[in-house]
């Protein structure tokens, strides 16, 4: 699972911009991994290939075609972990305006951002005070991608068998939290990772990436990069998700690679249910060949 609270002390996170800005021509010993967790960063053309399949969400209103898309959602979810959507009514000029104002807060110098850092991830405004526009604009951003989340998850309870309006209230009730990744260029990009793997904890997370870096495993258990689709938006599995689906769903396994020309920019939405609501399978989904599989995650 990653670890969102970035404490203030943490060396790791600190020194990696400061390196960045030093210019320095090797990576340091203590983020160099192993070579088995080493990534092979093959650059995948666009639309040649995609790790995730790609949905288009436009039909969904129409009665004749919505049975399709839940369809499609269920295959992808079953036999990925998540797929791209496309046409999912969230305007470019609210992405761009959620990326550019990412830019400017990680582009403030380091100790305004550390007066402004936390290691309590209950408090309501860590980094939202500064720049100014920075709280109006991925405020905005944050609630499309809620209203977003609460129409994939209707569409993945169908796809699941379930009624669309499923743990309604739960939903309701649960969390969004927004995380905003900065990673900075490095020098021997095969030597290091940006973000070690993980599966994310709750019932889906929204990923917006403005250049590739993203990988997810794949049943091989092999990493497959995720392309950027212009307009897309990465859609994953969680943990959560995983255990109500009854293991039906996998959440899906991924990392961040790094790169050498270009500071990466990636915000994730991750959609959870309440943290103290114990998550277990659906009923309608336990039965002799899928027996219950987890008490709760
Ligand atoms: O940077 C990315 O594309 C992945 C981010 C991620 O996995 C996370 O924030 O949990
Ligand atoms: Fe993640």
């Amino acid at each position: 699972m990653a670890d969102h609270t970035h404490p203030t002390e943490d060396h790791h996170f600190t020194s990696t911009m400061t390196l960045a800005q030093m210019g320095v021509s090797s990576v340091p010993e203590c983020y160099i991994l192993p070579p088995a967790d080493r990534p092979t960063l093959e650059q995948t053309p666009p639309f040649l290939f995609s790790a995730l399949p790609v949905i288009d969400l436009s039909s969904l209103e129409n009665p004749v075609l919505r049975p399709q898309v839940i369809e499609q959602v269920h295959m992808a979810c079953k036999e990925f972990g998540g797929f791209q959507v496309i046409n999912h009514g969230i305007p470019a000029s609210l992405t761009d305006q959620a990326l550019d104002v990412a830019a400017d807060f990680f582009d403030m110098p380091n100790d305004t951002k550390m007066q402004l850092a936390s290691t309590n991830v209950h408090e309501p405004v860590r980094y939202g005070t500064k720049p100014p526009s920075y709280k109006k604009k991925m405020g905005n951003y944050a609630k499309a991608l809620l209203l977003l989340h609460t129409k994939l998850i209707q569409i993945v309870f169908e796809s699941l068998g379930l009624r669309s309006d499923y743990l309604q209230d739960d939903v309701e009730q649960g969390s969004q939290v927004i995380a905003v990744n900065c990673y900075p260029t490095c020098p021997e990009p095969n030597l290091a990772l940006g973000l070690p793997r993980h599966s994310d904890y709750g019932l889906l997370t929204i990923i917006l990436q403005d250049q590739q870096g993203l990988e997810v495993m794949d049943r091989n258990e092999k990493w497959q990069p995720v392309p950027v689709i212009k307009g897309a938006l990465v859609v994953q599995v969680g943990d959560q998700m995983e255990v109500l689906s009854n293991g039906r769903y996998k959440s899906i396994v991924h990392r961040a690679t790094v790169n050498l020309e270009k500071r990466r920019l990636s915000i994730a939405s991750l959609h959870s249910l309440a943290i103290n609501r114990k998550v277990t399978p659906a009923p309608g989904l336990v039965d002799e060949r899928h027996p219950f599989i987890s008490e709760a995650k």
